[in-house]
């Protein structure tokens, strides 16, 4: 494939990794264009890798958005944790996200430097949060420290919420890709279907929507996904999904005093599905209870958190 300018066109995939929260879903969403992963101020929204594709005319970068690096506590973390470890071996270079606002750094951003060391791929120090800072004397301050710790091959300030400083970014990535046809279709923006994207959609307005222990307790299976060409009036795309918690508890919670919470969720999804897929939405919610599911690979399996 040749584009337009003469050059070999170029394609591979990029890591985008870092703490929970620091911004990696919000800089994927915004990079690719559209919303593929879900996005909230809750640290570990993010539980499986998911491959977003930005389409450019001399290259095709293929954005590994991976879970945030923690100190797991169940197999659903350590699941997690291999996922962003397999990611690495399969990136031709790493963006290492941390925000504006760091002061010090922390045990496992030592851990993440340690695992870039081990991958030796080309690395960018990606400044976040950029928006928060109130003089460039901040984010001078905080790219030293972290300039201290790691020999960064490009250092890339930016916002990810406000879209600040974006091109630099995919330029700098493009020079790290080999020249490559387009590893992916070039219509497809993420490497997950329509459905997995609903279920990330409801499980995002729970995580909004909820507190403490319970976002984390909650998985999302789409139990059924129709879309308005399989619907009697052809105009609706219709969705039943189970939100599963581990507590009877965390039920009680999730419904709320008469229903509130779980129309309070229904409404936000539905709204949001609505827009992504172009589409009114009928969303059937319903809760359930399966005890300790995060701690076996089986629960977890049943969840749809599978190795691959
Ligand atoms: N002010 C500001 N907030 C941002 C920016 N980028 C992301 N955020 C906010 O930071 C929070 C975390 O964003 P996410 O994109 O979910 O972070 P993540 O790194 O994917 O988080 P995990 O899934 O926990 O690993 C959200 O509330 C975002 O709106 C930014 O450039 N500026």
């Amino acid at each position: 494939m040749e584009p337009s300018n003469g050059k070999p066109f170029r394609s591979g995939c990029v890591a985008l990794l870092g703490r929970p929260n620091v911004g990696k879903s919000s800089l994927a969403n915004a990079l690719v264009g559209v919303k593929i992963a879900a996005v909230s101020p809750k640290a570990q929204t993010t539980r499986q890798v998911v491959r977003g594709i930005v389409q450019t005319p001399e290259a095709q970068i293929v954005l590994v958005d991976t879970p945030g690096v923690h100190e797991p506590r169940h197999e659903l973390g350590r699941f997690m944790i291999r996922q962003i470890r397999e990611a690495l071996e399969e990136v031709v270079g790493i963006c290492f996200l941390v925000e504006a606002t760091d002061q010090r750094l922390s045990s496992l951003d030592r851990r993440i430097l340690e695992w870039i060391r081990e991958a030796k791929r080309p690395t960018a120090l990606v400044v976040n949060k950029v928006d928060l800072l109130k003089s460039p004397e901040a984010l001078w301050k905080v790219v030293a420290l972290y300039q201290d710790a790691y020999p960064f091959e490009e250092i890339i300030p930016l916002s990810a919420t406000r879209g600040s400083n974006l091109d630099v970014l995919l330029e700098r990535m493009t020079s790290w890709l080999p020249e490559s046809e387009p590893l992916f279709p070039e219509d497809l923006l993420m490497d997950r279907t329509e459905r997995f994207l609903a279920g990330e959609i409801i499980r995002e307005k729970v995580f909004l929507e909820t507190e403490q222990e319970v976002p984390h307790s909650v998985a999302v299976l789409v139990e059924s996904f129709k879309s308005p060409d399989e619907y009697p009036d052809r105009k609706r795309l219709s969705i039943r999904a189970s939100i599963v918690v581990e507590k009877e508890g965390q039920k009680i919670i999730l419904i709320g005093s008469q229903g509130a919470k779980i129309r309070q969720i229904r409404l936000a999804a539905e709204e949001e599905l609505e827009s992504t897929f172009g589409h009114p939405v009928n969303l059937d919610l319903w809760v359930k209870v399966r005890p300790h599911w995060r701690r076996s690979e089986q629960g977890l399996r049943q969840m749809g958190y599978g190795d691959s």
